[in-house]
């Protein structure tokens, strides 16, 4: 059988994906489909570390965060991924899988705090290591803390899996005649305003030539087929 293309990833979640076909929240289906899909890489031998984003809780409570003080705001958004780091673990405990939640908010009670040392050794454990509350910062996002924690981390690529099966010409969503891209480069994505993932995490990417590819998790076996070096998605590289 071919090797997976890749020993260590960062695989960045969309919290919006949780939510499955529900307005708000996590659909206990699609996390359970998506930990499978995770198990599969990792009973490759794959070191996986996931970066989980925070919009399926996030978003539903925006009408109140409307007007807010934004730091606040970015506070609360960055719990929302803590609650579904947790959410996640119990998932992959579930099937046997075994991870730790390290969040860069100091929650101590509920998760350990950011260590880059110990995920590092984690990994290596065969460990799945679940980033939670983003970079710790407000005014930032997931995309960029997994652009951070996958440089940390040493890993070799950037699994964006998203709503979306690549990278488009424009929002595929408010523009359906878009075109996906097979790749692109840093510099094109980010000249061409491609809002698939934000430009922070596209320049710190390109600056450390990280590469990153963007796919979707609502289409089965997609996240191995990436694993494996096919053709799936949109590679984004220097
Ligand atoms: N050029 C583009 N190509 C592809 N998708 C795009 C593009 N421009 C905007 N998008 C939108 O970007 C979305 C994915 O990014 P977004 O940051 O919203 O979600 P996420 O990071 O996956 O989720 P979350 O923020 O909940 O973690 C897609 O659903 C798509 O509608
Ligand atoms: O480093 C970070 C990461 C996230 N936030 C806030 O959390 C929400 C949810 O994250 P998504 O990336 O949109 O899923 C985000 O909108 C920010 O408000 C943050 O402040 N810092």
């Amino acid at each position: 059988m071919a090797a997976p293309a890749y020993k260590r990833i960062l695989l960045k979640l969309s919290g919006e994906a949780l939510m499955g076909n529900d307005s708000y929240g996590i659909n206990r289906e699609t996390i359970e489909r998506i930990v499978a899909e995770v198990k599969e890489v990792v009973d490759l031998g794959v070191q996986v570390a996931v970066v989980i984003g925070g919009g399926n809780i996030f978003r539903g409570v925006a009408p109140a965060a409307a007007g807010m003080d934004r730091a606040t705001a970015d506070y609360m958004g960055m719990m929302a991924t803590v609650m579904n780091a947790l959410a996640l673990q119990d998932a992959m405990r579930r099937v046997d899988l075994v991870s730790r939640v390290q969040s860069a908010l100091t929650i101590e009670q509920v998760a350990e705090p950011y260590i880059r040392g110990k995920a590092i050794r984690y990994l290596e454990e065969g460990k799945v290591v679940i980033f939670g509350a983003g970079t710790g910062n407000p005014f930032f996002t997931t995309d960029t803390a997994a652009a951070l924690r996958g440089m940390e981390m040493n890993a070799e690529i950037v699994l964006k899996a998203t709503k979306v099966d690549g990278v488009y010409t424009d929002d595929p969503k408010t523009h359906p005649d878009a075109m996906r891209y097979k790749s692109l480069t840093f510099d094109e994505a980010i000249m061409r305003n491609l809002k698939v993932m934000d430009a922070t995490a596209l320049t710190l990417c390109r600056d450390q030539k990280l590469p990153i590819n963007v796919f979707s998790i609502f289409k089965q076996g997609a996240l191995k087929r990436v694993v494996m070096g096919e053709d799936e998605g949109t590679l984004v590289s220097p």
